[in-house]
């Protein structure tokens, strides 16, 4: 069975409590939940992995090259920081669809350039939790399309 992984990035261990007017109240714990029950809907398992260290993150992806077929990624504050992350992307290539709970467009400047955004097959923002169900679903058909090549 095709596999996921769910990777979540710094402070997002705090959702449901952090800033929730920006946010909302859905926790991190639901986040996990909606992603693997829409995977399992349709054939796909999940594996979340959340931590607050860029470099944790790094192997996290660097892991998925042996056990996952893609990523659904919001890598929080190190979206619009980190180039190790983005190498890392690059290096497993591995498809790969970038979330952002809040529109990141509508906010403060620093948070509308992504160095993962142009490796990504999507990018979903300002969707709020929803945007994770999209992202399994857009997997599933990048991973379905691959397969029938
Ligand atoms: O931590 C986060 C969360 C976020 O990725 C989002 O899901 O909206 C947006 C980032 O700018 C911020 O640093």
């Amino acid at each position: 069975m095709p596999r996921l992984l769910l990777l979540n990035g710094p402070n997002l261990n705090l959702l449901g409590t952090r800033e929730p007017e920006v946010y909302g109240s859905a926790t991190l714990q639901d986040v996990e939940d909606l992603a693997r029950t829409t995977a399992e809907s349709l054939g796909l398992e999940l594996r979340a992995v959340q931590s607050n260290s860029e470099g944790a993150l790094v192997d996290a992806v660097q892991a998925a090259r042996e056990d996952c077929d893609g990523v659904v990624v919001n890598a929080g504050a190190y979206t619009h920081t980190s180039i190790a992350l983005r190498d890392a992307f690059a290096s497993v290539a591995l498809p790969f669809v970038e979330v952002h709970v809040s529109n990141v467009h509508a906010r403060e400047e620093f948070r509308h350039h992504s160095y993962l955004a142009a490796l990504a097959s999507a990018v979903i923002v300002g969707a709020g939790v929803q945007g994770y169900v999209f992202a399994v679903q857009r997997l599933a058909s990048v991973l379905a399309e691959a397969d029938t090549r």
